[in-house]
């Protein structure tokens, strides 16, 4: 196994699709990197493995060593203005398949031989945290990879399970079932993060609850674990993870009482301009996740 180099491992899961359960881990991964943790993002979404359209390094393979796959360097770790960036690297069938967009339509236990094999076989570098983003629902892929984790993994390098959902009551009857899998398994469940709560205007500051707000946390109390937090939509994220650009919000544009308008990152160090991290910095998602981030690695470290 090639677990033994990596301190904290934590699932992200969801009972539904398309609740953005990647995207919270890419943001996850991006936030413990800009707090100075050194990360690694396994992706064991097989048939939709979308980690590195995230990461903007779709085009990369992934080079194979004596000892298993080396995974995709998304930055290397380095100092930026005093502080540490910690270095994120990538793993995810993505980088297997011969072309980008190839469907993967597999059985059950070729499914299960490929988990096993992303747990044994990838050389992560010594790693404070490895954040495993997993198909939705509870399915082959899940229970493979809890009893491989359970197995192999030391009790204290499972750190728990971040659950994603929707405000809505559909979305969130599915994510029960997920808090159940976990109670059933012994997975600690770290809290549920409510995504998409709200919406971000692009011309000005307002959000509007699209939908209904709120449900994530009564559910959260519901089964008495932690609420972490409320993410809105903001289409700066789309546009920064499709274009690659650094968000820039309008004149005046408040988000969670933080104003946007020069964005909240160092706009001037031009040595770091090209880096996601970067960006994603300047992005109102950013704050949000920093204090969920916080409050995980509070949890974790104890
Ligand atoms: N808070 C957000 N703000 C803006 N865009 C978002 C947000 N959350 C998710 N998205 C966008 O919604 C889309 C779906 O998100 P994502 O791929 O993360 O969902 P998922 O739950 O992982 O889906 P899958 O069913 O493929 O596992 C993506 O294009 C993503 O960029
Ligand atoms: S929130 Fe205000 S600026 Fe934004 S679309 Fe609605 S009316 Fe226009």
């Amino acid at each position: 196994m090639s677990l033994s180099d990596i301190k904290h491992i934590v699932l992200v899961l969801s009972g539904k699709g398309g609740v953005g359960k990647s995207s919270v881990t890419t943001q996850l991964a991006l936030t413990l990197a800009l707090q100075g943790h050194s990360v690694g993002v396994l992706d064991v979404d097989l048939t939709g493995p979308s980690i590195p359209r995230f990461f903007g390094i779709e085009d990369a393979k992934v080079k194979q060593a004596p000892g298993g796959w080396i995974p995709v360097p998304v930055h290397e770790a380095r100092e930026r203005d005093g502080k540490k960036l910690g270095s994120l690297q990538c793993m995810s069938l993505g980088f297997l398949l011969a072309n980008r967009g190839d469907a993967v339509v597999w059985r059950g236990p070729k499914k299960t031989a490929m988990v096993r094999q992303f747990l044994s076989d990838v050389q992560w570098k010594s790693l404070d945290y490895l954040l495993i983003d997993t198909p939705p629902g509870t399915s082959d892929e899940h229970i493979s990879l809890v009893e491989t984790l359970l197995k192999n993994a030391a009790t204290e390098q499972l750190a728990g399970a971040v659950i994603v959902t929707t405000p809505q009551a559909i979305s969130i009857s599915d994510v029960k079932k997920e808090l159940n899998f976990c109670r059933k398994t012994g997975v600690h469940i770290l809290g549920v993060v409510e995504n998409m709560a709200g919406y971000v205007c692009p011309n000005c500051s307002e959000c509007t609850n699209v939908f209904s707000k709120g449900g994530g946390e009564i559910m959260a109390r519901d089964f008495d674990v932690p609420f972490l937090g409320s993410v809105p939509i903001d289409p700066m994220f789309i546009r920064l993870i499709e274009e690659g650009e650094r968000p820039v919000y309008p004149e005046g544009t408040v988000v969670e009482g933080k104003d946007m308008t020069n964005g909240n990152a160092n706009t001037n160090d031009t040595a770091n301009r090209d880096l996601l991290a970067e960006k994603y910095e300047a992005c109102s998602l950013h704050g949000i996740f920093d204090g969920i981030v916080k409050r995980l690695v509070v949890d974790i470290d104890g």
